[in-house]
């Protein structure tokens, strides 16, 4: 890429609103913890832990995507550890450039040692406030229900999740397996979500088609949709996306590596954003997909010809979408404008 654009993405301001902490951990940070917890790295993990954790291009399916979760969550069950990976990511988002950032993940994973679903959210909030006080990105916690989870353990996540709901937490969130389980399966649990006003983003149309984000947004209440790339299928659930404004959670590099498109020439970012729909892009996992806010932007600079004003918009399209509240969101909205100003844009 040419420099000169390369460094004017960088000087963009940016937003990311769908990372998630698991998938977003330093390596260094994973041995690290090993050894203070005493917990040995599987034979062969010697060197640099990157391959461990990272996807590569052989990559088929959100399945095997899903696969890498598996390497970090046994050194994620700590209080100490959540603070720390959660404060790392807020320092990997300063990094690139961003203004706010919005990091989900799924306050049961984290209980095999025997914190609560309340602690291990107490603790990702406590990390993130520390990262904001340190690094000047202002960040919130997205609290997810897994798929694959029950009824009743989701219920529980969506009861811790409102008591952190305006002291760190802005919204709850459905991740996982989307081929194996259907949105219609977790109705319940969004019906209480709705029932606490807890705004709602739901992960639909990535390994699943543009049935399920329809369901999410007619049935489970979603506000914004993680994804949904492949709305592309239905030109009736463009319409409901475009009429509900419900934006888009796109993430470019990890919808590439799961096989959600078949290639950067079928990706339908342009195409939804002449449709008019509200569009944003993020990272999805940092370490996981191997990507940044800055790569994001690169890749699409590269590979669907997107100038600077198109990504300027792209970030100004965050801030819309943002789960932040009144006087905060008009205060995110003033900084973007305002850093867009002072780069001419
Ligand atoms: O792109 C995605 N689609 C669906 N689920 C995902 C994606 N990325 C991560 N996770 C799932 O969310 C959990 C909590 O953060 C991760 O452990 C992973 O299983
Ligand atoms: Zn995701």
């Amino acid at each position: 890429m040419d420099q000169p654009l390369q460094e004017q993405i960088r000087r963009l301001p940016k937003i990311d609103l769908h990372v998630h902490l698991d998938g977003s951990v330093k390596p260094e940070t994973i041995r690290e913890l090993a050894r203070a917890q005493g917990k040995a790295l599987p034979e062969g993990a010697e060197g640099d832990l990157t391959p461990w954790m990272q996807i590569d291009e052989t990559c088929s399916s959100l399945i095997e995507y899903l696969s890498k979760f598996d390497f970090v969550l046994p050194f994620m069950q700590t209080a100490e550890s959540l603070e720390r990976i959660a404060e790392e990511v807020v320092e990997q988002a300063a990094a690139s450039g961003c203004l706010y950032v919005e990091v989900r993940f799924a306050p049961m994973l984290h209980t095999l040692e025997g914190l609560s679903a309340r602690e291990a959210i107490l603790h990702t909030i406590a990390g993130l406030q520390r990262g904001e006080q340190t690094f000047g990105v202002k960040a919130r916690v997205i609290v997810i229900c897994m798929r694959h989870d029950s009824v009743e353990k989701n219920l529980e996540v969506i009861e811790a999740a409102r008591d952190y709901y305006g002291k760190g937490v802005v919204a709850v969130d459905l991740a996982g397996d989307e081929a194996g389980f259907p949105p219609a399966l977790h109705h319940d649990v969004f019906e209480l979500a709705a029932r606490y006003e807890l705004p709602i983003t739901i992960h639909a149309g990535e390994a699943g088609g543009a049935d399920n984000v329809r369901e999410s947004i007619a049935r489970l209440g979603a506000r914004r949709i993680g994804h949904g790339v492949r709305i592309t299928e239905d030109p009736a659930v463009i319409e409901l996306v475009k009429s509900t404004r419900t934006p888009l959670e796109m993430c470019p590099v990890s919808n590439i590596q799961t096989k959600a498109v078949t290639g950067w020439d079928a990706y339908p970012i342009r195409l939804f954003m002449e449709q008019g729909l509200l569009v944003t892009v993020n990272t999805d996992n940092m370490t996981v997909s191997g990507t940044t806010m800055n790569l994001e932007y690169e890749m699409l600079a590269e590979h669907c010809g997107f100038t600077l004003q198109e990504l300027a918009q792209l970030t100004v399209n965050s801030a819309e979408a943002a789960f932040l509240d009144g006087a905060e969101k008009e205060e995110l909205k003033a900084a973007v404008q305002n850093a867009l100003r002072m780069l001419g844009l």
